[in-house]
């Protein structure tokens, strides 16, 4: 149970002056900053996000007002004002607090969230049903300079005029998505940051503000509406989409900010409030480096050293090094992120080759098709995008991509449980709607060694006929990356290799489950295969195990519906086996967030989990018969 505060600080506040503000702001600094290096979390967005978190909540009500983060990752104050400061202790831990906005918790999260892009829709839409039933509030909205640019936040941009909207959109603008942000609208914020018109005019506003007179406001903001009309910029797209321009302005001084605030919830009309804060800001390392502190494991808070073992290998950096060498030997591969080249790996690629590279910003779908694009031309593009972010693309995937049998390499990271960024992250659906998708085949190794021999067993072809998937889990393991990328060579990916030869019992096992498979199989004298092959199934392997066997347990980190185990019964059924078979993976329910090794066991899909299955399974009982299934 989540300890609530009695009385939600953002009541507290409203009554503090300027100069216990900025000693309360440094008190959610160290709190912040503290809470997250023990328990992991995004430290960077937050530490920007303070001072514009107080001026919103001195202005706007949120237990009267709609306020809605974008994305939910720079939320860390928006939760210690609305009545989880004790509760902040256990983010993103078991039990805990998540680490995004999440309407099970409190209800002040107003929309829950943890991809990008989904505030400005939701806002309007609420708006909308509010409209209905005859409510009046104001809406208000902060989002990222990166989220802004993601295809859904423009989409409903688009709309703010023909809804007649009157949202209060304040942007974040730090420059930053994860890696600098990119794209015209992002250097379309910097011109504003820079224009001599807005500077002067910003002037203007902070000596009107401070006096709060309406109608010299009214006045400025018609000078600025006009003063960009004829700018040198030649337009803002903003005013263009029938929103009131207003900014930019300093996002850590509290009182402009507050000034700002007052001043557009007085005018029932849309406003797009530019306001620019530093990512990192207070924390020196995080300041310096904002990608690496966007979101971080344990660290020491003060030097910001990651406190990990040294000798731990992750999937993405064995994918991202064996990209980056065979790069070297093939001019005809290309890497696509949306703005994800640090945490796929991609980021050596995109030194070595610049050229080959493409960050699209936080544009899942666009980099689909913009794949599926070079590919029609005989070159090997491959698109590194986490599962849950590539769940954006359903529609290319099978339209762009499979349809046409083009032949773009999806590597998939996060692929699986991810832990503590929970059920929003989570990768469970990859195997299931990519399998439903003809001419579409995905590959899951189960180690980082099988992960270089795959990448390189693909991508060393000189044709790859078709789209090709290879998932691979938020994971590291004891390794030497040296060695891996020396002793990559190229295997028979499609052919299932059996790891234990045993008897009645058979275990299928796909990518990371093969670990703790092995580990039952080898104490109990069962079978097990290393199903690299997701799809096609190595049906040759497969009817012989169904021949031999009693009892078939397929097992997967995915859902259970429409999985691989799913994909083995139907070929059983198909084909006339009356072998028992059954899935364990995914149940048809979310999952909360956790250590991933918390909630792996949660669901079965670790050693004991699986043994305690297939004893239940075959009526035995085990040395450990302690855990009961929930489901
Ligand atoms: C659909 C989707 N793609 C990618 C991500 C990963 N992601 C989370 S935050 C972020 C950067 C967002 O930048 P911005 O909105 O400017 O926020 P900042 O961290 O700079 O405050 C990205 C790419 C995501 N959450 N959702
Ligand atoms: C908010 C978001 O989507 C990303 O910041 C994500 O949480 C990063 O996940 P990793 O820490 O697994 O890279
Ligand atoms: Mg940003």
């Amino acid at each position: 149970m989540i300890e609530f505060d009695e009385v939600p600080l953002y009541k507290k506040i409203k009554g503090y002056s300027y100069p216990e503000l900025e000693i309360l702001a440094e008190e959610f600094r160290n709190y912040i900053a503290n809470v997250v290096s023990k328990n992991t979390g995004h430290l960077a967005s937050n530490l920007g996000t303070i001072e514009l978190t107080f001026a919103l909540y001195r202005v706007f009500d949120p237990e009267k007002d709609i306020i809605i983060w974008d994305t939910g990752h720079q939320a860390y104050s928006h939760k210690l004002l609305t009545g989880r400061f004790k509760a902040f202790k256990t983010l993103r831990q078991r039990h805990g607090i998540s680490g995004f906005t999440k309407r099970d918790e409190s209800k002040y999260d107003v929309f829950g969230a943890g991809h990008v892009g989904t505030a400005i829709p939701a806002a309007l839409g609420i708006e909308q049903a509010l409209k209905l039933r005859n409510e009046k509030r104001n809406i208000v909205v902060v989002v990222g300079d990166g989220a802004l640019t993601s295809g859904i936040s423009l989409e409903a941009l688009n709309q703010i005029r023909e809804l007649s909207s009157k949202i209060k959109i304040v942007v974040n603008d730090n420059g930053m998505s994860i890696s600098r942000n990119v794209g015209s609208l992002s250097t379309k914020l910097n011109e504003f940051r820079l224009n001599p018109i807005y500077r002067e005019l910003k002037e203007d506003l902070k000596s009107a503000l401070e006096t709060m007179r309406l109608s010299k406001i009214e006045n400025i903001l018609s000078k600025l509406k006009s003063g960009v009309k004829h700018s040198l910029l030649g337009g803002n797209i903003f005013e263009d989409l029938g929103l009131n321009y207003i900014g930019p302005i300093n996002g850590h001084n509290i009182r402009e900010m507050e000034g700002l605030f007052k001043m557009v919830k007085n005018f029932d009309e849309p406003f797009l409030i530019h306001v620019v804060t530093k990512k990192g800001a207070g924390l020196d390392y995080a300041e310096k480096d904002p990608t690496t502190f966007h979101s971080v494991s344990r660290i020491d808070p003060e030097t910001g050293q990651k406190i990990t073992q040294t000798n731990m290998v992750s999937y993405s950096r064995v994918f991202g090094s064996v990209l980056a060498k065979l790069g070297e030997l093939d001019p005809r591969i290309v890497a696509v992120t949306a703005a994800m080249p640090d945490g796929t790996g991609l980021a050596e690629f995109a030194r070595k080759f610049p050229e080959r590279f493409f960050d699209l910003g936080i544009t899942e779908q666009l980099c689909t098709t913009f794949a599926a694009g070079i590919a029609t031309k005989n070159l090997k593009p491959v698109f590194a995008v986490y599962s849950t972010f590539l769940q954006r693309s359903f529609d290319q995937l099978i339209h762009d991509v499979a349809l046409q049998r083009l032949p773009v390499v999806f590597a998939i990271d996060r692929a699986g449980i991810v832990g503590r960024d929970g059920p929003t992250h989570n990768g469970i659906f990859d195997i299931a709607y990519l399998s439903m998708i003809p001419n579409m085949r995905v590959l899951a190794p189960s180690n980082l060694q099988e992960l270089a021999n795959i990448v390189c067993t693909i991508l060393s072809d000189e044709e790859i006929s078709g789209p090709i998937a290879i998932r691979y889990p938020r994971q590291s393991e004891i390794a030497n990356l040296e060695e891996i990328l020396n002793s990559m060579m190229k295997i028979n990916v499609w052919k299932w290799e059996k790891l234990f030869d045993g008897k009645e019992v058979a275990i299928l096992a796909v990518g990371s489950m093969v670990s703790p498979a092995k580990q039952v199989a080898e104490k109990h004298g069962y079978t097990l295969y290393n199903c690299r092959s997701v799809k096609p199934l190595d049906e040759v392997t497969l009817a012989e195990v169904l021949k031999k066997h009693d009892l078939v347990v397929c097992i997967e980190e995915g859902v259970k519906i429409g999985g691989f185990g799913s994909s083995v019964m139907l070929y059983a059924s198909d084909h006339g086996f009356s072998t028992r078979v059954v899935a364990m993976g995914v149940e048809d329910r979310f999952s909360e967030h956790g250590s991933r090794e918390e909630i792996l066991s949660e669901l079965f899909l670790d050693s004991r989990g699986i043994e305690k299955r297939i004893f239940e399974l075959r009526g035995e009982r085990n040395a450990n018969n302690d855990r009961v299934r929930k489901d």
